[in-house]
C-alpha cells in the first residue's frame, strides 16, 4: 500500500477551494501519495440552523447536538459538502467515493459528554480495512464526519479535525494537512512555519490561537500522541504545493525533529 496524506478539508474552505488545490492534490497522487479526504461544514450548518430557526451553541469548540440539531448536522454534512468534493474531484481527473463515517460502520463512536453536548460523539473504531479497500481501487474517498453510535444512538456529530486525526492514526497515514482558510497558524499576522507541542500550547495559552484554530491544533496535538510524526496546518486558496514542498505550519512533537 502507497503512503496514505489524509487532508481534512474545512466547512470554511470547501466551496473556495481553488483549482490550483485540486490540482496539487492530483501531483501529490501522482507523486505516490495516496489521499483520503474528511471535510468539515461548520458555517453551513450554522446557516441551515439559522434558517430553520434552531438555535445552537458551542462548547469548547464542540457544538451541542440536540436530536433537531443532529437532523440538520446529517443532512448538510452528508449532502452537499461531500458532493461538492467529489465533484471537484472528478473534475480534476480524481475519482473519488463520498461516503458517511458510518457507512459500512466506518466510524464507531460513543457520547462524549451526553449531558452537555448531546449527540457529539468520541470515536471508539476505524474500520480501516474499508477503507483501505476503496484506496486499493485508486478511489479517494471523501468522508463525513458522522459515527454510528455503539450505545444505541443512531448517529454521533463528530468535530471534523478529531475525525481526521483518528481516521489519520488508524491508517498509519504518512501526512495529515488540515486545509482551511488562512496559511498555517500566525503570529503578529506571520507564518509560524515550524513548531513542536509546546510551543503550539504557549500560543494557546497566550492567546494568539483562539476560536477554529483551537480545535485544529489540539486534533493535530492527539495525533501526534497517536503516533504521527508531523501535522501541517494549511491554506485551500492556492496550491498546497511550492514545488515539491507542502506549504504552512508543520507542527512536530519534539524539538529535535524541527532541526
Ligand atoms: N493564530 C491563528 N492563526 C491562524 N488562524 C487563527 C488563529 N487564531 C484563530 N484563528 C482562526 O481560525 C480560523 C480557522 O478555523 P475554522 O474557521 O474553524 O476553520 P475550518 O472551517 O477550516 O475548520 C481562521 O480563519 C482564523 O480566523
Ligand atoms: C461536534 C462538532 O462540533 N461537529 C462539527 C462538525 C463539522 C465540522 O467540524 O466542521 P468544520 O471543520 O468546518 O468546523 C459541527 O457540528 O460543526
Amino acid at each position: 500500500m502507497k503512503d496514505i496524506i489524509v487532508i481534512k478539508c474545512g466547512g470554511s474552505m470547501i466551496d473556495s477551494l481553488s483549482d490550483d488545490f485540486y490540482k496539487s492534490i492530483k501531483d501529490l497522487k501522482d507523486s505516490g501519495l495516496q489521499p483520503v479526504i474528511v471535510h468539515g461544514g461548520g458555517p453551513a450548518i450554522n446557516q441551515m440552523l439559522e434558517e430553520l430557526e434552531i438555535k445552537s451553541e458551542f462548547n469548547n469548540g464542540l457544538r451541542k447536538t440536540t436530536s433537531d440539531v443532529m437532523e440538520v448536522v446529517e443532512m448538510v454534512l452528508s449532502g452537499s459538502m461531500t458532493n461538492t468534493l467529489v465533484r471537484n474531484l472528478a473534475k480534476h481527473g480524481l475519482p473519488a467515493l463520498g461516503m458517511t463515517g458510518f457507512d459500512s460502520s466506518l466510524l464507531k463512536a460513543k457520547a462524549l459528554d451526553f449531558e452537555n453536548l448531546g449527540f457529539v460523539g468520541e470515536i471508539t473504531e476505524v474500520n480501516s480495512d474499508f477503507l483501505l479497500n476503496i484506496i486499493s481501487m485508486g478511489v479517494i474517498p471523501v468522508i463525513s464526519p458522522l459515527a454510528a453510535g455503539i450505545d444505541g444512538a443512531a448517529c454521533y456529530n463528530i468535530n471534523a479535525d478529531t475525525a481526521a486525526g483518528a481516521i489519520a492514526v488508524a491508517l498509519n497515514a504518512s501526512k495529515l494537512l488540515f486545509v482551511t482558510d488562512v496559511p498555517g497558524v500566525l503570529k503578529e499576522k506571520s507564518l509560524i512555519e515550524n513548531a513542536t507541542v509546546p510551543d503550539m500550547m504557549k500560543l494557546i495559552d497566550d492567546g494568539t490561537i483562539t476560536g477554529g484554530m483551537v480545535p485544529k491544533v489540539m486534533a493535530a496535538i492527539d495525533s501526534l500522541d497517536g503516533g504521527m510524526s508531523n501535522v501541517m496546518i494549511v491554506s485551500g486558496k492556492n496550491s498546497l504545493l511550492n514545488g515539491e514542498k507542502i506549504v504552512g505550519t508543520t507542527i512536530y512533537k519534539e524539538m529535535e525533529a524541527v532541526y
